[in-house]
């Protein structure tokens, strides 16, 4: 018999994960399995489970909990499939954990080199694991597409996905979806260096099978194919984007259409981020800020419909897409639905592509609304071009890479929306790969042409779990939270939605109406989505925590440290919760004020500190520190020794460049002085204001 040549472990491991488009499909109906990112190929992140459900929710208590060994942002929605559950951590490492006890199979780290630490725009983060015919796929941040074998974790074959190393500073946070023996991935880095794509590549081998360009590769004919020829008619062959790669990655979103085989797949913001350096003529620069269809089988080009022409926001259209049936006066339609960085909620004809409507989320500065032929009418300023502008939303995205949700008995989609104050202004003095102190991390390689809040903004910082109504296209409730950078969402037919916050709670609301019905405290803020999974008749829920991501580097809305763990939930469950760390216990909280410095020093390390430190620590004792110190918190020791640590790579490891090439001890010194003046800025303003506080 064909079975009597098989090892052990063969035999094993074509039971284990023996996923395929059958099961998937089966799966979406049953609801026992969590199969891929965002549940399954419509993406919905809906479970038919109902054990669960709003009468019993409170009674929800620990199953589990299992240490992911890490402190940096964790992004992973845990894929579940015959008993196990695989899951990725920081730094792209993957483990598997007996789903129904929390018991460690294995654990695969791919290794990658820390100095991706600094290419990474937006933290170490990886968002999950695809599962297929007995393989787990991840994307490394170093840009590597590696297949596993299921049962052992033992790496089978590996991919370089970057195609000019030399050029492009790619990395990989996303997951990668699979379908019909094709598992395609794209990649981040459009901050940086960055020419979008995303490739197909054979579940057996590895070969890759077609890749298609978001952004054109060069200006004249040979074409690779006509949509790369209408797309270099939109880009002015004169721009930066020629330097630096023209961005549109495709970082994030992809979602297989199992009845028309295609892949749509959200592209992201140019890069250079300013249209007015990238393409100084102008243009659409076709596909960036796009929902793009392709022939699932070839890569060939289908549609696309650009939600921002010209983006010059970093509006990336890279949000999850989600495929759904809605049901319109006029009958029902197949869409897509989609809530980007810009503050728009779009539905999409997923047939032709075409806008069925576009409604503002959360208050938009930038677009009044839509016009007959799907293009946005702009607000006269909002590109910044004469005079720095209050982007509305910000670069951080009404809604950034944290999974909505679709829910069909309500109707509803469940977005966690936000706002991150930003004002951006031109740059004149921008040229690409060049170091120009005050210009935002410029020494480290970022590409983005504008100067950054030379006005203060006005507008507040926050954060909401937003009930969506996508036919009418308008807000049905709303839950406020202290912060912005709240987890993604997943809704049951229990009736329930599920998110964790920034500030560390993990929730259940009724779907319907809203109504907070459970939480409980976890070890610190959440921005992964959750998942729900039977088994032997247990139904469990499940989030992967771990506070980080862009705005986790250096804010924080708990004392709690970020400490990457998976907690897993059921009903009447008794374990324990896990010891956390407070925040204190672990970092300084005072702020290293009076300590001496030289006051001519303090102006030239502002621009250095902007162009090499902002966006990793923020602002000196004015953020407070997220999983990166705020250096105005450091140990005195620390600043005065600085040049020889910064230039000496004493944080190689952790991910943080090695300066020595790029600063000098003059300059670092320099740094040292504003991140002091700046500590005792502060440090007199607070005392003041006690002193004024006191009877
Ligand atoms: O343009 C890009 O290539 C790119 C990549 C990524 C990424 O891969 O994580 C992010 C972004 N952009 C981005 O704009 C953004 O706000 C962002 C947030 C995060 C995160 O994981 O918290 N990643 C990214
Ligand atoms: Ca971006």
């Amino acid at each position: 018999g064909c079975g009597l040549g098989k090892t052990p472990q063969a035999a094993s491991a074509s039971k284990t994960a023996n996923v395929d488009d059958g099961r998937i499909r089966a799966n979406q109906a049953s609801g026992k399995e969590w199969l891929s990112y965002n549940f399954g190929y419509d993406e919905t992140r809906y479970s038919p489970l109902r054990q669960v459900n709003t009468e019993n929710v409170q009674r929800l208590g620990l199953a589990w909990s299992y240490d992911l060994g890490s402190e940096r942002g964790v992004e992973a929605t845990p894929i579940v499939v015959d008993g196990v559950m695989y899951v990725t951590g920081p730094w792209s490492v993957v483990h598997a954990i007996d789903a129904r006890t929390g018991k460690r199979l294995w654990i695969y780290d791919p290794k990658v080199p820390p100095e991706f630490g600094a290419w990474a725009c937006c933290d170490v983060v990886n968002r999950g694991v695809a599962v297929y015919k007995g393989k787990v796929f991840v994307g490394t941040l170093h840009g590597y597409l590696v297949a596993l074998d299921a049962a052992s974790g033992k790496e089978l074959w590996r991919v370089d996905t970057n195609i000019d190393r030399s050029r492009y500073k790619h990395t990989i946070t996303g997951a990668p979806r699979v379908f019909r023996d094709k598992v395609v991935i794209g990649h981040g880095g459009a901050e940086l260096a960055a020419v979008g794509y995303v490739s197909a590549y054979h579940v057996d081998d590895g070969r890759l099978l077609w890749r298609w360009f978001s952004v054109p590769q060069r200006v004249e004919p040979p074409f690779s194919d006509p949509s790369q020829e209408r797309a270099a008619k939109t880009w002015d062959p004169n721009g930066a984007w020629r330097e630096v790669g023209g961005g549109g990655t495709i970082w994030d979103s992809m979602v297989y259409d199992d009845e028309l085989n295609r892949l749509y797949v959200g592209t992201g913001n140019g890069n250079p981020w300013n249209r007015e350096v990238r393409s100084p003529s102008g243009g659409d620069n076709l596909y960036l800020s796009s929902v793009v269809a392709l022939d699932a089988d070839t890569g060939r080009y289908l549609w696309h419909f650009q939600e921002v022409p010209g983006d010059t926001w970093d509006y990336t259209a890279t949000q999850h897409l989600i495929l759904a049936e809605l049901k319109f006066a006029s009958g029902p339609r197949k869409v897509l639905l989609h809530a980007p960085k810009n503050g728009f909620f779009y539905v999409i004809d997923r047939d032709n592509g075409k806008l069925i409507s576009a409604k503002p989320y959360v208050e938009v500065n930038w677009a009044t609304g839509y016009d007959e032929n799907g293009r946005p009418v702009e607000v006269e300023g909002a590109r910044a071009r004469q005079k720095p502008w209050e982007t509305r939303p910000s670069a951080y995205g009404a809604h950034n890479w944290h999974p909505m949700s679709f829910n069909p008995n309500t109707g509803l989609v469940y977005i966690p929306a936000q706002g991150v104050p930003l004002a951006i202004e031109h740059d004149p003095q921008w040229r690409a790969r060049t170091h120009l102190p005050g210009r935002p991390m410029s020494n480290l390689d970022w590409n983005l042409g504008y100067v950054l809040n030379t006005i203060p903004p006005q507008a507040k910082p926050f954060g909401h779990l937003l009930a969506w109504d996508p036919v009418a296209q308008k807000e049905v409730w709303r839950q406020e939270y202290l912060s912005p950078w709240n987890g993604g969402t997943m809704t049951t037919a229990g009736g329930l939605v599920f998110q964790g916050t920034a500030d560390g709670r993990f929730i259940a609301y009724d779907a319907k109406t809203g109504a907070p019905l459970w939480q409980v405290e976890v070890g610190s803020g959440v921005i992964a989505g959750p998942a729900t999974y039977e088994i032997d008749g247990t139904q469990y829920v499940t989030v992967a925590v771990g506070w980080g991501g862009v705005y986790g580097l250096a804010a924080r809305a708990t004392e709690r440290l970020s400490q990457g763990r998976v907690y897993t939930f059921k009903i009447d469950g008794k374990a324990p919760l896990p010891p956390v760390r407070e925040y204190a216990q672990l970092r300084r909280t005072t702020l290293a004020s009076g300590l001496p410095y030289r006051a001519e020093d303090v102006g030239p390390g502002a621009q250095l500190y902007v162009s090499n430190c902002l966006f990793c620590h923020g602002v000196p004792a004015l953020d407070r520190g997220g999983n990166l110190p705020n250096l105005a918190y450091s140990d005195p020791q620390i600043l005065s020794e600085l040049p020889k640590l910064v230039r000496g790579g004493a944080w190689r490891a952790r991910g943080m460049p090695d300066f020595a090439e790029r600063l000098s001890d003059t300059e670092v010194q320099q740094i040292a002085a504003f991140i002091l003046n700046m500590a005792d800025t502060v440090a007199q303003t607070q005392s003041k204001n006690t002193a004024d506080q006191s009877p």
